[in-house]
C-alpha cells in the first residue's frame, strides 16, 4: 500500500469509512507530506520516533515473555525499513450511504501493532464469536499481536481479529504503528520454541511476500461486516501443520 494520504471512504472497494495518512520511516523517499498545516511533517516525524522507541521496548518484553534468548526478536527484525505509521480519522457513521464500518474485520499481518486511540471508542476484537469493545483508557496504548508473531511464537501468542465500528456522534482519531517485516523475510516458528525443546512446529515456513499475496487474493469486495473468514484465516488455511 502506498504511503501518504488516502480517503478510504471514497475508494469503493475498500469501503473502510476513514481517511488515513500513512508514513514509512523518516527519510524514506516514498514519504510525501502536505505543506499545510505547516508543522504536519515535524509532528508526524516526532510521533514516529516515539513509536519506534516504544516498539523497541515492547519487542524486548515480548522476547522475554516467550523465554527467547536476549535480543532474538530484535536480531530477526533488525532492518526496520518496513515499519509503518498510519494516522486515522474515522468518519461518523452514515446510514444513507450505509458506511457503518470504519475498518473491516482483519488481523494485522505483522509482528505487532501499537495503537493510540482518542476517547471516542469503536475498536472491537473478536472472542468466541463475540465482538468485544476495546474501550479507550487515557494515556495508554493498545498492543495488538499480529500473524507473524503468532507463527514465530509457534502459537504461544495469538493474532487477534479486530474491526472499528463507525462512531455515531463524532469522528474518531487514532494512530497505529505497525512493527513489520520485509517481503523477502522467511517466517517460521523459532527453533528455540520447537526443535530445541522438542516441541512440534505448528506452522510450516513461508516468505512474508507470499503470505501478503495470499491475503490480497482472499480479499472480496462483497465483504460484509461479520464476514470475518476471508481476511483472517490465511495463516491457518495455508500454513498450519497437522497436529
Ligand atoms: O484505528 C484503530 O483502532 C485500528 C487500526 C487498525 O486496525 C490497524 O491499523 O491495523
Ligand atoms: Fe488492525
Amino acid at each position: 500500500m502506498p504511503t501518504g494520504y488516502v480517503n478510504q471512504a471514497a475508494v469503493e472497494l475498500a469501503r473502510n469509512n476513514s481517511e488515513i495518512f500513512k508514513m514509512a520511516p523518516i527519510g524514506s523517499p516514498s514519504n510525501v507530506y502536505p505543506t499545510d498545516p505547516p508543522r504536519f511533517r515535524e509532528i508526524m516525524e516526532r510521533t514516529f520516533k516515539y513509536f519506534q522507541r516504544t516498539a523497541a521496548l515492547i519487542e524486548t518484553l515480548l522476547n522475554d515473555a516467550l523465554g527467547l534468548p536476549p535480543g532474538r526478536l530484535h536480531q530477526y527484525n533488525s532492518n526496520r525499513q518496513s515499519d509503518r505509521m498510519i494516522a486515522y480519522r474515522y468518519f461518523k457513521a452514515n446510514v444513507e450511504t450505509k458506511k457503518m464500518i470504519g475498518s473491516y474485520p482483519h488481523k494485522d499481518p505483522n509482528l505487532f501493532t501499537l495503537l493510540l486511540q482518542d476517547d471516542v471508542g469503536g475498536l472491537e476484537f473478536l472472542r468466541n464469536d463475540q465482538w468485544i469493545p476495546v474501550s479507550p483508557i487515557p494515556h495508554s496504548l493498545v498492543v495488538n499481536v499480529g500473524d507473524v508473531l503468532q507463527v514465530l511464537s509457534n502459537n504461544e501468542f495469538k493474532s487477534v481479529a479486530h474491526r472499528v465500528v463507525s462512531p455515531s456522534e463524532k469522528d474518531r482519531y487514532s494512530c497505529a504503528f505497525g512493527c513489520q517485516i520485509g517481503e523477502n523475510k522467511w517466517v517460521e516458528p523459532f527453533a528455540e520454541l520447537t526443535s530445541q525443546i522438542k516441541a512440534a512446529p505448528k506452522f510450516k515456513g513461508f516468505y512474508h511476500g507470499e503470505f501478503l499475496q495470499l491475503l490480497g487474493a482472499s480479499y472480496k469486495p462483497t465483504l460484509e461486516p461479520n464476514d470475518t473468514f476471508t481476511l483472517m484465516d490465511v495463516v491457518v488455511n495455508n500454513y498450519t501443520l497437522p497436529a
